[in-house]
């Protein structure tokens, strides 16, 4: 009797309900197990993963096959075709899988279970990458909240608590049915990695000091453990100064599902009761649980709301007239705009495959606002750069951004990026690191150089305009513009 396991976007063997109801069953039954990874080529084209997160995704999965002693089955193609295909060819009964939320795969694992089903095959899905279910959390006319606090306080919270993680599972290689009659693809097949190697240097950001590339399972845990003992303590000040080690910079694991959210929330719970839960320490770890709420939000919003990843949630958005304008929008993706903190974003992005939160605010508020481009460039962008580019959670915060979302930043918080930068990267760290031709100005003008007097600018020895872009908008004035239009559209937000 052979279980087909199908990995997605669990790629671990710990805490993955799936796997483990799939041992089970084998343990009880006998039989082997069948462990699948395929890559659809009928995803739609938009949502297909972007070039960073699938250099990501390639580490991601040798890691797994090392996990499987070898004995992870690759494929690429259609999903349905394929697991019938092997289904047939091993006499497979029955097939598990955690769930995904993105609209089109829930859609497509509706009808392979619908198929299956006719053929007598049973298929099981899990809960295995939300701390909460979509459908589970509703407000009291068993409509879906649309504000993040009574989602995450009145709705979240007071629902049954998250699931505690499993173990990992006991597997040995003779548990694993033997692949090596079946058609497969290597993992270089997928060809995830870019033809040309610029890859390489993004992904050495992602090393350990021993030169190791940090991704996979045991990266993840390894990478929860040191933000537990650096990162946690403080967490609540700390998480929005970009040049701090406060975050935890789990978002790609999380993505990819080395690591659960349930394993996350708990393993900081277990921390704080370990360290005897100072009052400190315990709003430190509450912020850190609201933010992997804003994560369950962003997952719920995309389940009951499929069209966010595309159109305004509030359709008065649809009358917005942005100002598509290609020489803008190729300075800030290149951090060519002249404000230091942007370019600073935009360029650790670009290198890192990551950009902090605090600045991808940032960076958005100023397409989106000063810059008035469409929030769905920043959002496109955002996905072919980012290693961990999520659908929902990229889809949910960049209307947040532009106002358009649910519970969204009123129109009227126009960040501005000087005084923000002063703020939070006040002795210039952050911006050094990533502007370095202006890393000899004093901090005073560090963060606008363009108004800067000459002498200053002389001293530092840069000329505007040949070592350092002028900012390419004024911000006051943009600021205005963008206020006059956005509120033409009224500011009625659905609650
Ligand atoms: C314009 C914009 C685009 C974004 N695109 C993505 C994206 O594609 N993928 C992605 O994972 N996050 C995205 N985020 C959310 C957030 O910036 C990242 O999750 C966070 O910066 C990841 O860093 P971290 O793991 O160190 O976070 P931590 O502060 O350590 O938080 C822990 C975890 O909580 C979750 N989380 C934290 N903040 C948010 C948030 N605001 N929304 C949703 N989840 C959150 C993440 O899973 C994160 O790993 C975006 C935010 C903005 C403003």
């Amino acid at each position: 009797m052979v279980s087909i396991i199908w990995f997605r976007q669990d790629l671990r063997l710990s805490d993955n309900p799936a796997l483990h109801a799939a041992v089970a069953r084998m343990k009880s039954c006998g039989g082997k197990l069948l462990a699948v990874y395929i890559d659809d080529q009928k995803w739609p084209k938009a949502s297909v993963a972007g070039a960073a997160s699938r250099c990501w995704l390639h580490h991601s999965l040798l890691a797994l096959d090392h996990s499987l002693n070898g004995r992870l089955l690759v494929c690429s193609g259609d999903p349905a075709k394929i697991l019938a295909e092997l289904a047939e060819q091993t006499g497979a009964d029955s097939v598990y899988w955690n769930r995904c939320y993105e609209p089109w795969q829930v859609q497509r694992d509706k009808q392979i279970k619908a198929k299956f089903k006719q053929r007598n095959i049973a298929c099981q899905s899990f809960n295995g990458s939300l701390l909460w279910e979509p459908w589970q959390v509703l407000k009291k006319d068993q409509t879906p909240y649309k504000v993040f606090t009574p989602f995450y306080r009145r709705g979240c919270l007071s629902a049954q608590v998250p699931r505690e993680p499993l173990p990992a599972v006991d597997l040995n290689q003779d548990q694993l049915l033997d692949i090596s009659k079946l058609t497969r693809s290597s993992i270089d097949q997928l060809k995830l990695l870019p033809e040309h190697n610029w890859a390489d240097d993004m992904l050495a950001r992602w090393q350990n000091t021993a030169g190791e590339l940090q991704i996979g399972e045991n990266a993840a845990k390894q990478r929860l453990a040191t933000f537990l003992n650096q990162g946690l303590a403080g967490y609540k000040q700390g998480r929005d100064f970009p040049s701090q080690s406060s975050v935890s910079r789990l978002s790609p694991h999380l993505h990819f599902g080395e690591i659960s959210a349930n394993q996350v929330w708990y393993a900081a719970t277990d921390k704080v009761l370990a360290d005897s839960g100072a009052d400190t320490l315990q709003s430190d770890l509450d912020h850190f649980h609201s933010e992997l709420a804003w994560r369950e939000f962003s997952y719920y919003l995309l389940y009951h709301f499929p069209e966010i990843p595309t159109e305004n949630f509030q359709k008065k958005f649809n009358n917005f007239q942005w100002k598509a304008n290609e020489a803008y929008l190729l300075a800030w993706k290149k951090g060519q705009t002249g404000i230091p903190i942007i370019d600073a974003g935009m360029r650790e992005l670009w290198q890192t495959g990551y950009m902090h939160n605090r600045v991808r605010m940032l960076v958005g508020s100023f397409l989106v606002k000063n810059l008035l481009q469409p929030w769905q460039e920043g959002a496109s962008w955002f996905f072919d750069c980012l290693v961990d580019a999520d659908l929902a959670s990229n889809s949910a915060s960049w209307q947040w951004v532009a106002g358009s979302g649910a519970d969204a930043a009123p129109y009227f918080r126009i960040f501005n990026p000087v005084t923000q930068a002063a703020k939070f990267d006040a002795n210039g760290e952050y911006i050094r690191r990533y502007v370095p031709e202006i890393a000899a100005l004093p901090n005073k003008y560090l963060f606008d150089p363009s108004n800067a007097p000459d002498d200053i600018l002389q001293q530092a020895n840069i000329k505007l305009g040949k070592d350092y872009p002028f900012a390419i908008v004024d911000l006051k004035a943009s600021r205005e513009r963008a206020l006059a239009k956005f509120k033409d559209l009224g500011s009625a937000i659905e609650r």
